[in-house]
């Protein structure tokens, strides 16, 4: 296996190894040069020299995400014993308590056998029909942020401005996540001095974006105990912004969780995911069910993870199109024909049935999450001693070729979602080029072992940690995109020069030099012809 090191990439620094390089660069800009120079498996360096791996190699995710760890003999397998199948490899601890500060101990900080448990209660919430119900919230939300952009564009001169297009779909999926998952409204769309929606503007860029030397050695070296300690009293702007925003979840969450049981004991429980999540959890046995502290958990953590993932996505997806004009009017005389269609059957709005048959629509989201994935990396650890198997033979220090690693106990690893996702094997020789059509090509999908649940794409994870909310996601991001570009034209702006893919556990765009200003996404925005 090749290390990093020479080759014009940077040397790894006595105390911090390669994880400044890692955590200070752009989301994925590592990845794709580590890959491109090694391959798909590459030693790096942590803290004072330890090994790790950063790995994009499409057989060993496979082990990793489905396949690694035990399931029990057949002979001892009942209803809740515990397989550890998929959970060969468990979170850096560090990770997690990231996780713990900013959402609680919910599913995406639990694991193991908690992680089990927990997504046993919370999947009710996430099935097909639950999701595709929620296609109305996602149109009125849409039509919400429509009718005030197009109110802004009516009293410019030129008819036409250039928006924080980020800031407008934080707000937007905030709304559609507040009514989809809590039956709540936060009203983020209408009134921007929301006090709520304040406190989780920024949050990711805030607490995780461009971490100085310092906090990446801290969090990889002190113990976990001291990073509690430092996460509940430090005076640092960041970990106070993360202790507000969490005050303000528990307030929220804690009344709404309280409402949801009084209402589930009436009789009269309702479709959102947390009335889903309540009923699911008083008809499980005690020793499943989850407790108070768990449930307000979850809720912050679906508040986060479905919120800012959602949000950054559509980014994404709305710069390709700005930059790529003809894929833009491509994918409006989609819709066009489909709404016509739509009012010819007698409809008024699009069903998440139209939606999903706008084949041009699934090719431009595939693309976009492919080409800039909203979670980047994931990271883990192996739980025990472990082979992992590869697509192809590599190259090792000394000169040989094998086609399996030795996994030591510990060993920590990075999971390139981002470099896994531009893999030329999988995706094609032209992987680095925004192109949607590689997804009408019949080629275009499932080379390579199965990994995730969406175009084979690695930007939802895989296996037993899959986005529970990828569905949702789908929807939601299928709804926003058809109403934005079935109603206004996109542009770039000479702004976009200085556009970065900042790396904050999510994949966040913001401008060079105005990092500490948040997420930003300036484009132009006019309204679009109906000739
Ligand atoms: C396009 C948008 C989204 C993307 C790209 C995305 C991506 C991901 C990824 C990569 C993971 C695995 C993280 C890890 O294991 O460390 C994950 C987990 C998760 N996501 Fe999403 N997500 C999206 C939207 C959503 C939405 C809308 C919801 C909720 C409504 C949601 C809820 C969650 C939860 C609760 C987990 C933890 C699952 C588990 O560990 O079992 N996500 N997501």
């Amino acid at each position: 296996m090749h290390s990093a090191g020479p080759c014009g990439l940077m040397m790894p620094h006595k105390y911090t190894g390669n994880l400044p390089e890692i955590f200070q660069s752009q989301a994925g800009v590592p990845d794709f040069k580590y890959q491109q120079i090694y391959g798909d498996v590459v030693r790096i360096k942590g803290p004072f020299g330890e090994d790790r791996l950063l790995i994009s190699d499409p057989k060993a995710l496979q082990y990793i995400f489905h396949t690694s760890g035990t399931l029990p003999a057949p002979s001892e397998m009942t209803v809740s014993n515990f397989g550890t199948q998929g959970y060969g490899f468990l979170k850096w601890p560090e990770r997690t308590e990231i996780s713990r500060i900013l959402m609680g101990r919910g599913l995406l900080w639990a694991d193991a056998e908690i992680h089990k448990r927990q997504r046993k209660v919370m999947l009710p919430g996430f099935g097909t029909p639950e999701c595709k119900a929620f296609v109305p919230i996602f149109r009125r939300v849409g039509a919400e942020l429509s009718a005030q952009w197009s109110d802004i564009l009516a009293s410019s001169p030129d008819q036409s401005a250039v928006f924080n297009v980020a800031s407008w779909l934080s707000r937007a999926t905030m709304d559609s996540i507040g009514e989809a998952a809590f039956d709540y409204q936060f009203g983020a769309l209408r009134n921007t001095d929301n006090e709520f929606m304040k406190a989780y503007m920024g949050l990711m860029s805030d607490t995780l974006g461009s971490p100085p030397k310092s906090a990446i050695f801290m969090q990889t070296v002190l113990p976990i105990w001291i990073l509690q300690l430092r996460s509940k009293f430090s005076r640092s702007r960041t970990l106070v912004h993360a202790r507000h925003t969490e005050q303000l979840a528990n307030a929220v969450t804690r009344k709404l969780v309280d409402s949801k049981a009084e209402a589930l004991l009436q009789g009269k429980g309702n479709k959102d995911i947390l009335s889903l999540l309540v009923k699911a959890n008083a008809s499980e046995t005690a020793s499943i069910r989850l407790t108070d502290e768990e449930m307000m958990a979850q809720m912050r953590t679906i508040l986060l993870a479905g919120h800012e993932t959602s949000a950054t996505t559509l980014c994404w997806v709305l710069l390709e199109l700005a930059r790529h004009p003809d894929v833009q009017q491509r994918l409006r005389n989609e819709i066009r024909e489909t709404e016509i269609a739509i009012h010819a059957r007698g409809d008024a709005d699009f069903t998440a049935a139209d939606l999903e048959n706008m084949v041009f629509l699934g090719a431009v989201i595939k693309e976009s999450m492919r080409f800039h994935p909203a979670l980047y990396q994931n990271y883990r650890q192996a739980a025990e001693d472990n082979i992992l198997p590869l697509s192809k033979p590599i190259k090792t220090v000394h000169g040989n070729y094998v086609n399996e690693v030795p996994i030591p106990k510990g060993i920590k690893i990075i999971l390139s979602i981002a470099a896994y996702n531009r893999n030329t094997e999988i995706f094609g020789e032209d992987a680095h080029t925004y192109n949607p059509d590689r997804w009408l090509r019949q080629s275009g999908e499932k080379k390579g072992p199965s990994l995730g649940v969406y175009g084979n794409l690695l930007t939802f994870a895989g296996g037993v940690r899959t986005c529970i909310g990828w569905r949702f996601a789908l929807y939601e991001v299928f709804a926003l995109t058809v109403e934005i570009i079935n109603n206004f034209e996109l542009l770039p702006t000479p702004e976009l020069d200085r556009l970065r893919r900042e790396a904050c556990l999510v994949m966040l765009p913001t401008l060079e030099g105005e990092q500490l200003k948040g997420e930003n996404l300036p484009l132009r925005v006019k309204l679009a012809s109906r000739d």
